[in-house]
C-alpha cells in the first residue's frame, strides 16, 4: 500500500514537472511543448483538476498557434470560467487578449481588457502580474494607444520584472516614445539593446533598432538609419520573422532612396515585394511599393509605375481599414476610461429606482450590458462615420483625377501624366504627339435638344473614342467639348491615323437613342514632337492652332501642325516643316 502510495506520488510529481516545463518552453521550443502536451493527453483520466485547466490551457493554446482561433478561444474559456485556480486562470486570460489581438479582432480583445483590467491592482503574483502587464501594455500598443501602453509599461518597469521583460517592457517603451513624439536623440539609450542581446532577445532587440532607424528617418538622418539598419541585417534574417525582415528592407530602401542610390533603393524595395505572400499587408509594402512607383515614374516606365501604383492603393487602404478598426477600439478605450464620469453614470443614475428594486448581482449584470450596448453603440456610429468619411475621401479622390462625366482624365492629372510621358520621349528619342478635339457645333445640339442630350452626346464620343485608342495613350478632357489623346512613341502619321479614325467614328454615331436624330461631328488638330519641341505647353498651343485651322477649314476634319496653316495661324511657331497630310 505504501509502494503504491509512493508511486501515486512520483507520477503526481512528474505530471507536475512535466507541466511546468511544458509551460517554460512554450515559446522557445514549440516542438518539445507539443511533445509534452500528446503525453499530458494520454494520461487526462488521472490527472488532478487543476492539472486538467494546465492541460486545456496548453491546448487552447496550440489552437490559437495553428490559427484555430474559435477552437482556442472555446478552449481558454473553459479554464477562464472557474475560478478556483487564479494562477492558470489569468494565463488564459492574457492569452485570449493575445489572440485578439494578433488576430485584429480588437474590440473583443478590448473586452477581455476589460475584465483583466480591475482584477490587475489584486494579482499579487510574481509571475502573473508582469505577464499581464505586459500583454495590455502589448495590446494598447498594437492598438496605437501608445499613451496607455506606455503607462502600462512603466508600471511593469516598476516592478522590477525579470531581464526578459525589462527588454521587452524597453521594447514597447521606446515604440511608445517614437509615436507620443517623446524620442530624441539625446533619449536614444544603448543600454535598450544591450540587455536584450544579453539574454538573447534577438528578436526585441532588432524592433528597437528598426524603430530608432525610423526615427532617424523621420529626422532626416538617412545616412543614420542606413548605417544601423545595413549593420543588423544579418542579425534579423536570421530570425527568419518576415514582417521584421521586411521593415527592415523597406526602410533600407526608403533610405538609400533618400540619398539618391536608386539602384539598392529598387533592389531593397523588391525584396519586400517578394515575400508578399508571408507579410499580408504591413505598411512595409505600402512604404516599398511607394518606392517602386515614385522610382519607375522618376525612369518613365509608366506601365511598371502603374502596376506598383496599383499595389501601393491596394496595401494602403487595407493598411487603413485595419488603423480605422484600430480607431474604433481606441475610442472605446477611451470612453471607458472616462466610464464614471461619461453619458454611460447619467444612463445609470435614470435607472436607478428600477436598479434598487434588483440584487447586487442583478444590477452588475445589467450594467455590464448596458455597457456592452452603449458600446456596441458607439462602435456603429463610429463604423457608420468612418464608412461616409470614407467613401467620401475616395470620391473626392477620384474627382480630383477623372472627370465626371466622362470617366477620363481631368486637365490636372492629365498634365501630370502628360509631363512624366514627354520626358520619357525625350530621354529615350521617341516621338511622341497630341491630338486635340473639338465637338462642331455643340452649342446648337444643347440649345435645340437640351443639356441631357448633350452630355450624352460627351459621353459617347469618348467611349467611341477610347475604343481606339491603345493602352499607353492618355485621355483627357480639356474643357468643354474639347478633349486630347497624348501617344507616346507615335509621330505625325500615326497621330492622324488615328485622328482620322476617331473622327470616321464620331460621324457614325446613332443618336437615335436620345429620341432625336442627328449628326455629331467633330475637328482634330494634331502636332507632335517632330516639330522640333518636347514642350507640353507648345505642343498643345501647336495643336490648338491646328484644330482651329480644321474648324475655320469647314469642320469635320483632321488638320496637323504646319500643314496648310499660314492662312490661319501667325507663324508656325516650332518647325517650318510641312509633313503630309491626308
Ligand atoms: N451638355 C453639356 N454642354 C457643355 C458641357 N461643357 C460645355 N458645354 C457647352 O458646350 C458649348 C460649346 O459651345 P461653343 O464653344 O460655342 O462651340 P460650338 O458650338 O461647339 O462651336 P464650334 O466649336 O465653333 O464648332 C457651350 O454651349 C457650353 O455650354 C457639358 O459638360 N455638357
Amino acid at each position: 500500500q505504501e509502494n503504491s502510495f509512493i508511486k501515486g506520488f512520483e507520477e503526481f510529481q512528474k505530471t507536475e514537472s512535466q507541466i511546468h516545463y511544458a509551460d517554460s518552453i512554450r515559446t522557445a521550443n514549440r516542438a518539445l511543448f507539443n511533445r509534452l502536451v500528446a503525453e499530458l493527453k494520454l494520461k487526462q483520466g488521472t490527472l488532478t483538476v487543476k492539472q486538467n485547466l494546465y492541460l486545456t490551457y496548453f491546448m487552447g493554446y496550440q489552437k490559437a498557434i495553428a490559427g484555430e482561433i474559435k477552437a482556442a478561444i472555446a478552449l481558454l474559456d473553459k479554464v477562464i470560467e472557474q475560478d478556483e485556480y487564479q494562477f492558470v486562470k489569468y494565463r488564459a486570460i492574457i492569452t485570449k487578449v493575445t489572440i485578439h489581438s494578433t488576430s485584429k479582432n480588437y474590440t473583443q480583445g478590448f473586452l477581455v481588457l476589460n475584465n483583466l483590467l480591475p482584477e490587475l491592482k489584486v494579482l499579487e503574483d510574481k509571475i502573473i502580474y508582469p505577464e499581464a502587464l505586459f500583454a495590455v501594455a502589448s495590446f494598447y500598443n498594437r492598438l496605437s494607444i501608445y499613451h496607455l501602453s506606455q503607462q502600462y509599461t512603466q508600471q511593469l518597469l516598476d516592478t522590477k520584472p525579470s531581464p526578459r521583460y525589462v527588454c521587452l517592457a524597453n521594447m514597447l517603451y521606446v515604440e511608445s516614445m517614437f509615436f507620443l513624439k517623446e524620442l530624441t536623440m539625446e533619449k536614444i539609450d544603448n543600454a535598450w539593446v544591450a540587455q536584450c542581446q544579453a539574454i538573447g532577445e534577438n528578436m526585441a532587440a532588432n524592433f528597437i533598432h528598426v524603430i530608432i532607424a525610423e526615427f532617424y528617418l523621420n529626422e532626416n538622418k538617412p545616412e543614420l538609419a542606413l548605417e544601423l539598419l545595413l549593420q543588423h541585417l544579418q542579425s534579423v534574417k536570421s530570425t527568419q520573422y518576415y514582417l521584421l525582415i521586411s521593415r527592415f528592407n523597406s526602410f533600407i530602401a526608403q533610405a538609400y532612396y533618400a540619398l539618391g542610390n536608386y539602384r539598392l533603393a529598387e533592389r531593397y524595395a523588391l525584396m519586400v515585394i517578394d515575400k508578399i505572400a508571408e507579410n499580408h499587408s504591413s505598411l512595409s509594402i505600402v512604404r516599398a511599393s511607394k518606392i517602386l512607383y515614385q522610382l519607375n515614374k522618376d525612369k518613365g516606365d509608366l506601365t511598371k509605375a502603374l502596376s506598383f501604383h496599383e499595389l501601393y492603393t491596394i496595401h494602403d487602404k487595407l493598411y487603413n481599414d485595419d488603423l480605422n478598426k484600430r480607431s474604433f477600439t481606441y475610442q472605446i478605450a477611451e470612453d471607458n476610461n472616462r466610464e464614471k464620469n461619461n453619458q454611460l453614470i447619467i444612463l445609470f443614475e435614470q435607472n436607478k429606482n428600477l436598479k434598487l428594486e434588483r440584487t447586487l448581482h442583478e444590477r452588475t449584470r445589467e450594467k455590464d450590458q448596458l455597457l456592452i450596448l452603449s458600446l456596441m453603440l458607439i462602435v456603429a456610429i463610429l463604423a457608420y462615420w468612418t464608412y461616409k468619411s470614407k467613401l467620401t475621401q475616395r470620391k473626392l479622390k477620384k474627382m480630383a483625377e477623372y472627370d465626371e462625366l466622362t470617366g477620363i482624365l481631368n486637365r490636372r492629372c492629365f498634365n501630370e501624366l502628360a509631363d512624366t510621358a514627354i520626358k520619357y520621349c525625350r530621354q529615350s528619342g521617341q516621338p511622341i504627339s497630341l491630338i486635340l478635339f473639338d465637338l462642331d457645333e455643340f452649342k446648337a445640339i444643347n440649345d435645340t435638344y437640351g443639356h441631357q442630350v448633350g452630355d450624352w452626346v460627351l459621353k459617347n464620343t469618348i467611349m467611341t473614342c477610347q475604343k481606339l485608342c491603345r493602352k499607353n495613350d492618355i485621355f483627357g478632357r480639356f474643357g468643354g467639348e474639347e478633349f486630347t489623346i497624348l501617344l507616346p512613341g507615335c509621330d505625325n502619321d500615326k497621330a492622324f491615323e488615328l485622328a482620322e479614325s476617331c473622327r470616321t467614328v464620331i460621324s457614325e454615331i446613332s443618336t437615335l437613342e436620345t429620341g432625336y436624330d442627328f449628326k455629331i461631328s467633330a475637328s482634330f488638330g494634331i502636332c507632335s514632337s517632330e516639330n522640333g519641341s518636347y514642350s507640353l505647353n507648345e505642343i498643345v498651343k501647336a495643336a490648338d492652332e491646328a484644330m482651329y485651322h480644321a474648324k475655320s477649314s469647314g469642320r469635320n476634319r483632321v488638320s496637323i501642325y504646319g500643314i496648310d496653316m499660314h492662312n490661319t495661324a501667325e507663324e508656325p511657331c516650332l518647325n517650318e516643316t510641312v509633313t503630309t497630310v491626308e
